[in-house]
Parts: structure tokens; sequence; C-alpha cells
């Protein structure tokens, strides 16, 4: 590759998640003090810091080759950018988040129907206005720089169009989501010119591969046993794995010893199941990559 490659990470709500899986897949990226420009370990990269909002309309326009956005903001500037892949974490979690028609508890708009010719507050005015109008419901939508939820509580607003994930926002303020209007995830997004380019799509793909790798292992454990042969069928029919779990041999023993990378939320219960049939010396260990072909 002659050039180097222009990375957008995404600033404010993603960029803690993000940083930290890009560490997993293999790259540090340090930010100092105030510069929007981080550093990376890898000379065939320049970064910068870019607010989510901004991303896909800089990856569009060249100005990155790259980025990590939600696709909440590609849809909202409906940009012309590749996605090359969906990586699904969000600011406190690995699943996607909701943007979702929220009121006042107690307001008498039960359907999306009710909100016909009243003001709706939200940062995305664009998918907004599209969704309504798509349902011929006459709302005015009003542009809102954040804090959202405040709007229905303090009268400036009937209902909101708000991002929500733990719903801890929306339960502070005695709201009550009435529609989903989608899902939102993180993408991996690339320039169409910078796509076309082999060198540099190259790139793009490996690290593509590499931030779903690690992503993947975020939700995998590896597990290692110890088993008589006389009890390895049952203990092995307990295991659910990615394929057929290793089984070797134990040195001058009657012993096995088994591998496998099972789901991190099913462990809890495999543990004394495992126990149970005859398992010994079981060690758990956390996973940086998972690459499936
Ligand atoms: N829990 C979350 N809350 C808000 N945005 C989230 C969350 N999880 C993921 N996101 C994604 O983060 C992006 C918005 O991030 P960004 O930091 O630019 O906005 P913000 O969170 O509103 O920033 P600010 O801290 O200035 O309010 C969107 O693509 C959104 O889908
Ligand atoms: O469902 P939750 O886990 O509570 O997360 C969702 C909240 O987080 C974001 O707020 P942010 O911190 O961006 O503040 P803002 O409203 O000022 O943008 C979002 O706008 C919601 O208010
Ligand atoms: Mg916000």
């Amino acid at each position: 590759m002659n050039e180097q490659l222009k990375l957008g990470l995404p600033k404010g709500s993603l960029q803690e998640a993000t940083l930290a899986l890009f560490k997993k897949a293999g790259w540090n990226v340090s930010v100092s003090g105030r510069s929007y420009f981080p550093g990376i370990d890898d000379d065939t990269i320049t970064c910068a810091l870019c607010r989510a909002q901004e991303m896909a309309i800089n990856v569009e326009n060249g100005t990155l080759d790259v980025g990590l956005t939600g696709r909440d903001w590609i849809g909202e500037y409906q940009s012309d950018v590749h996605v090359v892949t969906d990586l699904v974490y969000s600011k406190v979690s690995a699943k996607p988040a909701r943007w979702v028609v929220a009121v006042a508890y107690d307001s008498p708009v039960k359907t999306l129907e009710d909100l016909q010719g009243k003001t709706v507050s939200t940062e995305l005015v664009g998918v907004t206005k599209r969704f309504f109008a798509e349902r011929g419901i006459d709302v005015k939508v009003k542009f809102s720089w954040g804090a959202t939820e405040a709007k229905v509580v303090s009268g400036l607003a009937d209902a909101i169009v708000e991002i929500t994930e733990t719903e801890s926002t929306i339960k502070a303020h005695g709201l009550r989501v009435i529609h989903e209007l989608m899902q939102t995830n993180t993408q991996l997004i690339a320039n169409r010119d910078a796509w076309a380019d082999p060198a540099k799509r190259e790139k793009i793909e490996e690290m593509a591969m590499l931030l779903k790798g690690a992503l993947v292992a975020g939700q995998l454990v590896g597990l290692k046993l110890n088993v008589s042969k006389a009890n390895v069928e049952k203990v092995v029919g307990l295991l659910p794995s990615l394929h057929a779990p290793t089984v070797a041999h134990l040195y001058q023993s009657d012993w096995l010893s088994v591998e496998t990378v099972v789901d991190s939320g099913a462990v809890r219960d495999l543990i004394p199941c495992l126990l149970k049939e005859g398992a010994e010396g079981i060690i758990e260990y956390p996973l940086n990559k998972v690459i499936n072909k």
C-alpha cells in the first residue's frame, strides 16, 4: 500500500468500546490530551477521531478511507458508502441499541396515529421525518441537541424519538415506549474509491476480519478439563463447541484432556454438570480472537 489508510474512530458514546475492540484485534490506539489524531502502532494507518454523526459524510467524501459509526447515522444522511461489515456492539454492551418513540407515562398517546399534529423532539431528524411521512402521520419534528428525554418531562414535546440501550434514561424520566423505529449497531464503512483500490481493500478486509474475530471472542471462553476414558462420552456430550472438541491423551494414564470453546453465558450452568459427569481440573480462559473462515 503506497498511501496510509485514513481510519476514522468514533468520538463519544462508541469511543471507549471501539478502542477496546481495536486493542483486542491487535492495534494499540493512544489518544493523548486534547488531540483528535490518536497514535496507532501500525505505520500503514493514520487515525482521526470523528463524531459518529459525521463519520459517514467524511467517509463518503474521502476525507477518511474507512471508519466506524452507528447504522443510525449512516441512514440519517443516506450516505453512499460501502458497508464492509456489521460489528454488533453499542456503548456498554455487545448488543444493538434501539431507536424508539416514547411519551410521558401518563400521556393519552397510545399509538403512533395519536401523535397526529403533535410535536416530536429528536436528534435523528431525517429518519424521524421519513418514518412519520411514510405512515401518513403529520407531526412537527423538532431538532434536539441532546438530553432529549427531558423535553417530554418539561412539556417542550409530546413525544421523543430517542436511542436507548439499557432503558435507564427512559425509565429515569418516567417515559413509556410506544414503538420501536429501528435497531442500530456499529458498522465498518469504507469510501467507494478506497474499496476499489486493491491494496486499501486488502487492508480494510484484514481489519474487518480481526475486529470481527475480537468481537466474537468476547462472547466465548475456552474450557479445558480432564476426564477418565470411562466418562468421556458423557462429558463430551454436554459440550457445545465451534467444532468437535479436541481430545488428547494424558501421559501414561487412562485419562483424557478435553479442550473446547463455549458461549461465556453458558459456563455457569455447564461447569456443575461437567463435574457431575466426572470432569476434573476444569479451567476456563478468556479468548482474544476467534477467526472462522
Ligand atoms: N447507549 C448509547 N447511547 C447513545 N448512543 C449509542 C449508544 N450505544 C451506541 N450508540 C451509538 O453511538 C452513536 C452516537 O454516538 P455519539 O457519541 O456521537 O453521540 P452521543 O452519545 O449523543 O454523544 P454525546 O456524548 O455528545 O451526547 C450512534 O451511532 C449510536 O447508535
Ligand atoms: O438506554 P440508556 O442506556 O440509558 O442509553 C441511552 C441514552 O444515552 C444517550 O445519551 P447521551 O449520553 O448521549 O446524552 P445526550 O442525550 O446529551 O446526547 C442517549 O441519547 C440516551 O439518552
Ligand atoms: Mg447523545
